[in-house]
């Protein structure tokens, strides 16, 4: 049976949503691989998940029937754009199962408007996930109609506040004006997690702090040797 949009939303409710995103070109790059990982996180405790790429989000919805929110990376020309950029992108998430569709909603150039995006997602049947990189486009976002909006992209625009943790005053400030706010970027640790939904986030995002064991294992090396600080991992 089909959950509608209100059971979807419920199951986020003030929980964590496991982003299994593995380095990509490393070993966990595979996508039953990511299936055992999504598994693994749901075992502890998560929600939902939060998967990046076709394969990968057909692999994970074949293991289970929780909410995944799905995304593509990918360039495209004359935009910095890249999570979930174009209509096709929409349809092919959606054919493998997403029931929650993210994408870039910064006000950076942009092949298809935000607006077109939100509209092509809900006419799949998914919510639409706004990734965003201030309180300005999270309200912008909302507005037009978004139904989550993810503080995402703060930190990675460069006219966002560049912090080492993750913007809780963004959260803050669009879970004040009512936007239901997901808490995701750079939450390495749960007193961190526990802040995002003191600030007032929906729910919250970790992604490299539970799944990418090559970051994980760095940070511990970086403090045992720290003249041996080569991260030999691929792209995040
Ligand atoms: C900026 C960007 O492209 N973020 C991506 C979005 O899906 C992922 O690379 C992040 O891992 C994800 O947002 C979770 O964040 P963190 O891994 O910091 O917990």
């Amino acid at each position: 049976m089909t959950e509608s949009h209100t059971e979807i939303a419920e199951r986020l409710r003030q929980g964590l949503i496991a982003s299994c995103q593995p380095v990509r070109g490393g070993p966990l790059d595979q996508p039953h691989l990511v299936a055992a990982l999504a598994l693994a996180t749901l075992a502890g405790g998560a929600v939902a998940l939060r998967i990046e790429g076709l394969a990968d989000v057909e692999a994970v919805r074949a293991v289970t029937h929780l909410p995944i929110i799905g995304l593509v990376k990918r360039e495209v020309p004359d935009s910095p754009v890249y999570i979930t950029p174009e209509l096709t992108d929409v349809e092919g998430l959606a054919a493998r199962g997403a029931q929650i569709i993210a994408f870039d909603a910064t006000r950076r150039p942009r092949p298809v408007s935000v607006l077109a995006l939100i509209e092509a997602i809900h006419a799949q049947g998914c919510l639409a996930m706004a990734d965003c990189s201030t309180v300005e486009e999270g309200l912008e976002a909302h507005r037009l109609g978004a139904d989550f909006v993810g503080s995402t992209l703060s930190g990675y625009t460069e006219y966002s506040p560049q912090l080492p943790g993750p913007d809780l005053e963004m959260v803050r400030r669009l879970a004040q004006r009512g936007v239901r706010v997901i808490a995701e970027g750079r939450i390495s640790r749960p007193e961190e997690a526990r802040a995002a939904l003191e600030a007032g986030a929906f729910a919250v995002t970790v992604g490299t702090a539970l799944t990418r064991v090559e970051v994980i294992t760095e940070g511990f090396v970086r403090v045992l040797r720290p003249q041996a600080t080569e991260f030999k991992g691929g792209k995040l």
